[in-house]
């Protein structure tokens, strides 16, 4: 367990894999920690590849400083914590408003992102009327108002029956409000579409064919934003195949580093 004592938030990271390999970033979505990723990281080679995970501000260990915050603030703490970390350049698996950091730290820093993975994602996510409904009734009611709702978009019906779903939703319910409000604030008040379209580098979209919040067609076409991209799309997933189908997903992140970013030795 590491904290990163960044300009504006403590970010708390962790490390898994070889010290000495390629660094995979991984960045979490909206109410959720770097938990998300342990079934993921359980299947990916221990060697070759240096697997980094972090709880962006407002969420899991990190600090919650008072919001609104912006998308260039999610960034900000980003490249710093990559700098803490000794990371020059990474493999970035962003999923949903992660995704949303990856494109924007790939716009802004090209020679930090080889790779990028689009998971869930959008350049664009939903409408700001729409955040703005979410965050009053947030406020008014708790995010435990809205779990119910949230959990289906995230997961297919039948792993929603599941007891690991509750798991689920304790560390959604346990989001700090005002973490989870200033992380919906960047939300609304982000489009990438412009930038997102001038990326030069390798990126695959990863769609869950049962998401409700980041639908296919979105991901497939922010995926497509940047030439030469490819998509794959999960079955039986919802908004977060990372954790309902972990097999499929690491197996499709291993395929895009070996195939189209030509990592070796893992
Ligand atoms: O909570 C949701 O609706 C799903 C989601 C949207 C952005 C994000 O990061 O998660």
């Amino acid at each position: 367990m590491k904290i990163a004592r960044l300009s504006s938030a403590d970010i708390h990271w962790c490390e898994d894999g070889d010290p000495q390999g390629v660094p995979v970033v991984f960045a979490n979505s909206l109410g959720t920690d770097l938990r998300l990723w342990d079934k993921v990281i359980e299947l990916m080679p221990k060697q070759g590849l240096r697997l980094i995970r972090f709880d962006k501000r407002g969420h899991g260990l990190s600090s919650c400083p008072p919001g609104p915050y912006s998308m260039e603030d999610l960034v900000e703490d980003t490249r710093e914590l990559l700098k803490v970390a000794g990371v020059h350049s990474c493999i970035f698996v962003g999923l949903s408003i992660g995704g949303m950091i990856g494109q924007l730290l790939a716009s802004r820093q090209p020679s930090l992102v080889q790779g990028l993975v689009l998971s869930n994602t959008g350049a664009k996510m939903g409408e700001a009327a729409m955040w703005q409904e979410r965050i009053s009734s947030i406020r008014a009611g708790g995010i435990d108002a809205l779990a119910d709702a949230i959990l289906e978009r995230w997961f297919s019906g039948k792993f929603r029956q599941s007891d690991e779903c509750l798991a689920w939703r304790h560390m959604l319910t346990r989001t700090p409000v005002e973490g989870y409000i200033g992380c919906c604030e960047a939300i609304a008040g982000t489009d990438l579409t412009a930038s997102t379209s001038k990326l030069d580098l390798s990126v695959i979209g990863i769609g869950g064919a049962d998401d409700l919040a980041s639908p296919p067609e979105l991901v497939r076409n922010t995926a497509a934003l940047v030439a030469g991209s490819r998509y794959v799309e999960i079955a039986a997933a919802g908004h977060l195949p990372c954790v309902e189908q972990p097999h499929q997903f690491a197996g499709h992140l291993m395929t895009f580093f070996k195939e189209d970013l030509h990592v070796t030795k893992v």
